[in-house]
């Protein structure tokens, strides 16, 4: 199935920088390995928000929130998902 996510982050302004940047860079790294896993074809930058757009290809609802809970900053994220479907008048 196929989910277009949208994940907003906002981190509270009392964790201290170093632990910021230690979390981002494990992101970073788990972001990858779910990439390269396949199950995450497109990530998009929103321009100007700290803020992405997603596509994730996952077996279903489960899947996903078990890859997204993953994420080292899914606690500072804002989570919107859409599940989509074929389009009747898509040619892909
Ligand atoms: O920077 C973001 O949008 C949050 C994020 C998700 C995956 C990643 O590497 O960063």
């Amino acid at each position: 199935m196929l989910y277009c996510v949208e994940m907003t982050v906002s981190i509270p302004r009392d964790i201290p920088l170093d632990e910021v940047e230690r979390i981002k860079a494990s992101e970073k790294e788990r972001a990858i390995d779910i990439q390269e896993s396949g199950k995450w074809p497109h990530l998009w930058r929103v321009v100007g928000e700290y803020s992405n757009i997603s596509i994730f290809d996952v077996e279903g609802n489960d899947e996903l929130h078990s890859l997204l809970s993953s994420l080292p900053l899914f606690p500072f994220m804002k989570i919107k998902v859409t599940p989509l479907a074929k389009h009747p008048s898509s040619i892909f």
